[in-house]
């Protein structure tokens, strides 16, 4: 029998407590292993652990009195448990993370997914003695506990409060299974309450079976925080009473068994746990599907607060490796067979629905592009952007990857391709993003920033459907680049769009005006959005929009009177048109849920998120809320909307260039209007808690992160004879030596200069007057046509072929060429114009083609540079 070791260690005074408190402390030091703690009262309490960490004590001192021993053993087969307790901003993650896990295996995230530290890392290590022929295995768990809190102390509301709650309510049923097992009579048969919570079912082995325990237990030495502290120290000593009776672990070798070492143990605790788990789980699982007990199912899930006091680390295998020189004096062959984090094994089957979608279809503006997609309007993005992930500008607008990209990897799909940006044959198979920068809910305007509002991109993907069921149809062999036509029903549909129709309007309207406008935003969202629906669409993860008024870009545009600003130094006014955009998005949500019953709607809180991270942002450790990382003019913003990230500009004779800040994982902010990668990162951690959506709980989405090093693919494209269209490559494209812009828009020459562009072909414009189309609309009054019954337009551009005269031509003289000059063929209104489209037909086009290919109608100078061979 050995006992648990309980240490104490208090961190030096804060400067907050300091400044509120003086110096005065609760502790007197006798020795490293006892002290004298002065409650509130005055009283006087002696306290004796294994050991004291007073403040000056080094985490290496730390590691290797606690933790060192426990991990020598677990590689001889004996489980495991090093816990560090205590109330909030104690020291329990500083000594934890940068003390212990980090000097075990390698650098970790415990505080990634909330202001409190909580994370329970499994890792199983094995041994394997080549001598003796047998293998040894043990599990090793660093707990690093949430702090208790006092919601009346820190003021905590709202979520924060709710997580404080069952936080507590956890550590409550830690400190129950404690007193149990200590003051438990023993030869009588007494409960021990481990099922009260998920906490003390997995630690349960820690606590009161098979394994070597060490618990550290931190305080604050401040006055002002004895109580607690003293709370801390009652606890350790009641757990100091607890006897473990850890014993190890041998492989199932036969060969072991015989040389008599092997001794395997019953007690698979662990396992038996998990197993529980799984069948309670199936067994809520079949009450929700049965009777819709939605509401038992969330009040299991928050009381015993897995998505709060848990989160997982991703894979940090190449981590352990470093254990290796720690232990390199043992002679044996070490092997790190298996690592588990506590999350990755509890959470999805404790909590969530069979979470999988064959593909996601995005739908939004620059805060999900993946395409750069407002290139072609003249915004390019310098190789600054997506350095920190992509290493080279990769279309988005960060310094590397976005939310979207961070739920894409959490969901085990690859980075989602941009519809526009078929260049290369992309996959789409596991979806598509139709998310283009500077886009709005509202139809996009010729003086909009871009083009592709909403409507557009709810056509084109519809467009994409159509086409990725003909290919299929044809039986074309491209699994592998668009996906199957179930997944169009099965697929995740996924929203972050709205912020630009808010923001653009502060330019021309007045607040009140702003606000009005939000209606008439979300009736247009409302038809996409029904659209999709009506194309098969069912499960929809729609973002609200974040606090605007924090964004340097709104700081320094509006936010120039120190009234505008709120106690966070963001536009009041920005932020309060995004809460009630957010408030009647939400109500949009709930309504077409009412209507959709056979979709899953969630709405994810982002406003709610973002802002907390702005006002919380050194906890999670940012440096700068709203400064932004790439830019000039330095603090208090780096923002100056001439000169955006990445640019170069000459302003009074100097050069001045927009650059990025040294570490960007410091900053929130990354160019004034978007997110860091970090900050990105940390948005995704909270959304992936499940807490912020609505529906509440993540049975939609998985909660972990697997952030993997994952390159943007591109892949060649095979040739092909034909000219595609740029806007039309989902499938088979074939750009590598021509590719056909003209339905895009016209490309201004100079601009294709600046691109290194070649040999120019340009076509001047035909008759437009002879056009079916334009003599409806326009040759109503007889006097305004010519003698051939087409309207007179003149200041035709005279160029390189002279499409105009052939066309012409071939009207005046048409009967040699084809039956009717003007008339259309296709039918819909009948003689003499019967159509309204302004596009030839076939025939026409291959005189068109021929008489240009006599060269007879090019310039010059020009033609004998043309081949007319193709
Ligand atoms: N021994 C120490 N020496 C110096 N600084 C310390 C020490 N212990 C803690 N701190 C500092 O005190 C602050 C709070 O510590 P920490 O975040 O580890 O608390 P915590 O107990 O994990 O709190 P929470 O439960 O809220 O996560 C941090 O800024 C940390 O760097």
């Amino acid at each position: 029998m050995s006992n648990i070791t309980v240490c104490a260690r208090f961190r030096p005074l804060s400067s907050k407590e300091r400044s509120n408190y003086g110096d005065s402390v609760c502790i007197h030091g006798i020795d490293n292993e006892s002290f004298i703690f002065k409650d509130d009262k005055e009283e006087n309490f002696k306290f004796g652990f294994d050991r004291v960490f007073y403040e000056k004590s080094e985490q290496a001192e730390v590691f290797e009195f606690l933790a060192l021993p426990i991990i020598r053993d677990a590689f001889n087969g004996m489980n495991g448990t090093v816990i560090t307790y205590g109330q909030t901003g104690a020291g329990k993650t500083f000594s934890m993370e940068s003390g212990i896990s980090n000097r075990a295996v390698g650098e970790t995230q415990m505080n990634m997914a909330s202001s409190r530290s909580h994370c329970i890392y499994i890792f199983t290590v094995q041994q394997e003695l080549t001598k003796e022929k047998r293998v040894k295995a043990g599990k090793l768990l660093l707990v690093d506990l949430a702090g208790s809190e006092k919601a009346e102390k820190t003021g905590a509301e709202g979520k924060v409060l709710e997580e404080a709650k069952t936080i507590n309510k956890s550590l409550s049923a830690l400190g129950n299974v404690i007193n149990a097992l200590t003051c438990g009579s023993p030869g009588k048969a007494f409960h021990i309450p481990y099922r009260d919570s998920k906490l003390t079912r997995i630690l349960q082995d820690a606590l009161g079976g098979n394994s070597r325990t060490a618990l550290l237990c931190c305080c604050s030495p401040s006055t002002s925080n004895s109580a607690e502290s003293l709370s801390t120290l009652r606890f350790g000593a009641r757990a100091k009473h607890i006897k473990a009776s850890p014993h190890a672990h041998c492989s199932e070798e036969s060969n072991a068994k015989k040389h008599g070492v092997y001794e395997a143990t019953k007690d698979e605790s662990m396992e038996r746990i998990l197993n529980k788990l799984k069948s309670e789980n199936k067994a809520l699982k079949t009450r929700i599907a049965a009777g819709g007990k939605i509401d038992a199912f969330h009040k299991e899930a928050g009381e015993n607060g897995y998505a709060s006091i848990v989160h997982k680390i991703s894979d940090r295998l190449s981590h352990l490796i470093k254990l290796l020189p720690l232990l390199a004096k043992m002679t044996t062959k070490i092997l790190i067979v298996q690592i588990l984090t506590l999350c990755s094994i509890i959470l999805p089957k404790a909590n969530s629905v069979v979470f999988k979608y064959p593909a996601v279809f995005n739908f939004g503006d620059s805060n999900s592009d993946t395409g750069e997609l407002a290139a072609g309007l003249g915004f390019t993005l310098d190789p600054v952007y997506g350095r920190t992930h992509f290493k080279a500008s990769s279309g988005r607008f960060c310094d590397g990857r976005l939310i979207v990209d961070f739920l894409m990897d959490a969901m085990k799909l690859p980075f989602l391709n941009a519809y526009l940006d078929s260049i290369g044959m992309p996959s789409f198979q596991k979806g598509c993003n139709f998310a283009a920068a500077g886009s709005t809910i509202h139809q996009a305007t010729p003086t909009s920033v871009c083009p592709f509002s909403f409507d557009i991109q709810v056509n084109q993907f519809l467009h994409f459907k159509a086409r990725v069921v003909d290919l299929l149809a044809k039986g074309k062999r491209l699994d592998k680049y668009i996906p199957a036509v179930d997944y169009f029903s099965k697929g995740l549909y996924t929203f972050d769009i709205g912020q630009n129709d808010l923001a653009g309007a502060f330019y021309s309207k007045t607040i009140d005006q702003v606000l009005a406008s939000i209606p008439k935003i979300l009736e247009e969202f409302e038809t996409g959005l029904r659209r999709l629906y009506d194309e098969g669409a069912r499960n929809f993860w729609i973002h609200n929009t974040g606090p605007l008024g924090c964004l340097a870009q709104n700081v320094a545009k509006f936010g120039t009177e120190p009234s505008m600003l709120d106690e966070l130094g963001c536009v009041s006014g920005h932020n309060q048109a995004a809460k009630l955009f957010n408030l009647q998005l939400h109500a949009l949500c709930k309504k077409l849920q009412g209507d959709y019953t056979d979709s899953n709607i969630t709405y994810v809180d982002i406003y709610t998120i973002k802002y907390s991270l702005i006002a919380n942002y050194s906890r999670y450790g940012f440096d700068q809320p709203i400064m932004a990382c790439c830019g000039v003019g330095g603090a208090p913003l780096n923002y100056n909307s001439g000169i955006s990230c990445g640019q170069t500009k000459v302003i009074n004779g100097t050069s001045v260039t927009a650059k990025a800040c040294s570490d960007s994982s410091e900053y929130v902010n990354w160019d004034g209007i978007h997110y860091t990668e970090a900050a990105n990162q940390y948005v995704s951690t909270q959304i992936l808690t499940g807490k912020y959506s609505d529906p509440p709980f993540a049975d939609k989405m998985p909660f972990l992160l697997d952030l993997k090093n994952k390159k943007h693919p591109t892949k060649r494209t095979k040739r092909t004879p034909l000219l595609r269209a740029y806007l039309d490559s989902v499938g088979i494209p074939g750009f590598q030596e021509r590719c056909n812009d003209a339905a895009a828009g016209s490309i201004i020459l100079p601009e294709l200069l600046d691109q290194g562009g070649g040999n120019f072909w340009i076509h001047n414009t035909g008759p437009l007057g002879c056009f079916a189309h334009n003599v409806a609309e326009f040759g109503t009054d007889p006097s305004k046509l010519d003698e051939r019954g087409c309207g007179d337009f003149e200041d035709l551009i005279i160029s390189y072929v002279d499409l105009y005269t052939i066309k012409y031509i071939l009207t005046a003289n048409y009967s040699q060429y084809v039956e009717q000059p003007i008339m259309t063929c296709c039918v819909v209104v009948g003689a003499p114009l019967n159509h309204n489209s302004r596009i030839s037909c076939e025939a026409a086009n291959k005189y068109v083609s021929t008489q240009i290919l006599t060269r007879q109608y090019s310039d010059a100078p020009f033609a004998d540079k043309m081949s007319s061979s193709s």
